[in-house]
């Protein structure tokens, strides 16, 4: 089979611009070429340009090339709007869409400065991303089995919507179509807050002692793994969307004071006082019923799998075994976690997989010899 052949059809006929070739836009392009797609690359950044080649997202954008049937635009969210504006002003039949992490601000001053273009463009948002940044980061299943939020203004064309939502489709997402205000009141709560909250709780790590890093288990690392973000896009992105940020932010404001008066009052009265068990197990009580309404995987209603931990020996190859095991035994992984111990020569992996299978895995890795965890 050539290189980059489609493993199956897709609806993007191509070639497609990417502008901004970072880590949304080397993996589209990386997407788009393992589907037999032309890509052709842009970015203000020559070196960043340069990766994204060097990694096989697509070839520089050139004098000459054939025009664009879609141009995507992935730079940073402050120069969104001026770039789309540019690009459908450059490619005067492309439908343009931009992937930034805001859509309200960017569809009004893209509103404001298309002109007769405007039904060309069409806004969106791969809910898929990471916490590194830049094409040495990309991934070309990215996008597979995550929402990608398609924002049509007013004026979009039936055919540009198509397109974008073809787009979201070819690589493995699901288009899931939205206003523009209520996309951004949407990820306020569940993609900038749990950033800032990240940022927030490891901003505190920076002075601990090295003896407490030393006991940090997979609570901490749950809760602080997109607290590693690039602090300019994501001050970019909070700054566009910041009233519904802030909305938000109030609300968690409000919940820390109950917490912390709870507190103080049990730190000097003692911890049975009046007032301070109750409002701190409400606090718990409301997270674990807000948790319980995060979807499971593939948007579904949340599925709950039983887990089985298994100690890895912290050698080549140890991983693989594991897995083609459990494959031997017949039973499908769900999900997965690693947990490692600092200066421990072995890891966990918790393996998730359907209650029924908890107990027959068990007993055939047991009996292959690896050390099954109770936990
Ligand atoms: N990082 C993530 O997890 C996600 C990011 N997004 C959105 O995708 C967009 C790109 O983010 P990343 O790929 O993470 O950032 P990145 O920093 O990895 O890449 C951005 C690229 O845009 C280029 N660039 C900057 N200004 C430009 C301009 N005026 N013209 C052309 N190129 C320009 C930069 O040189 C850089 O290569 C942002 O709007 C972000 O909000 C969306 C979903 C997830
Ligand atoms: O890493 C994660 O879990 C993310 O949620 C990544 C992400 C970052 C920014 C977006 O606009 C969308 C997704």
């Amino acid at each position: 089979m050539p290189e980059n052949a489609p493993t199956s059809p897709v609806a993007t006929t191509g070639p497609v611009k990417v502008v901004g070739t970072g880590l949304l836009g080397a993996s589209l392009g990386l997407a788009l070429r393992a589907a037999g797609v032309a890509v052709q690359l842009a970015d203000a950044s020559p070196t960043a340009l340069a990766l994204a080649r060097d990694v096989g997202a697509g070839t520089p954008a050139a004098d000459g090339d054939p025009e664009p049937v879609l141009v995507v635009v992935a730079t940073p969210p402050d120069v969104a709007a001026e770039t789309v504006v540019a690009e459908l002003a450059r490619h005067p039949r492309a439908v343009v869409t931009d992937v930034a992490s805001v859509k309200a601000l960017i569809a009004d001053e893209v509103a404001r400065d298309a002109g007769a273009h405007l039904d060309r463009y069409v806004g969106s948002h791969p809910m898929a991303g990471r916490e590194r940044s830049g094409a040495a980061a990309a991934d070309a299943d990215l996008f597979v089995g995550r929402p990608w939020v398609v924002v049509p203004g007013p004026h979009a064309s039936p055919a540009a919507v198509l397109a974008v939502r073809s787009l979201a489709t070819d690589v493995g997402a699901s288009p899931v179509t939205l206003g523009a205000q209520e996309h951004d009141d949407a990820v306020a709560l569940v993609s900038h807050l749990p950033q800032l909250a990240a940022s927030l709780v490891a901003a505190r790590l920076r002075e601990a002692p090295e003896a407490a890093l030393g006991l940090a288990g997979q609570g901490l690392r749950d809760v602080t793994r997109i607290a590693a973000s690039d602090p300019q896009l994501w001050a970019a992105i909070l700054v566009g969307n910041a009233g519904p940020v802030a909305r938000a932010l109030r609300e968690v404001r409000e919940d820390l004071d109950t917490v912390v008066t709870a507190l103080d009052r049990a730190a000097q009265e003692g911890p049975l006082a009046p007032g301070s068990t109750g409002p701190l197990a409400h606090v718990v009580a409301a997270g674990r019923s807000g948790v319980g309404r995060i979807p499971g995987k593939h948007g579904g209603a949340p599925r709950r799998y039983g887990e089985v931990t298994v100690l890895i020996p912290d050698e080549p190859g140890e991983l693989g075994r594991l897995f083609s095991e459990v494959g031997e035994a017949g039973i499908n992984i769900e999900d997965l976690q690693l947990e490692h111990s600092a200066g421990q020569p072995v890891g966990l992996a918790i393996l998730s997989v359907l209650p029924s299978a908890v107990e027959p895995l068990e007993d055939e890795l047991d009996r292959r010899g690896w050390r099954v965890v109770a936990r």
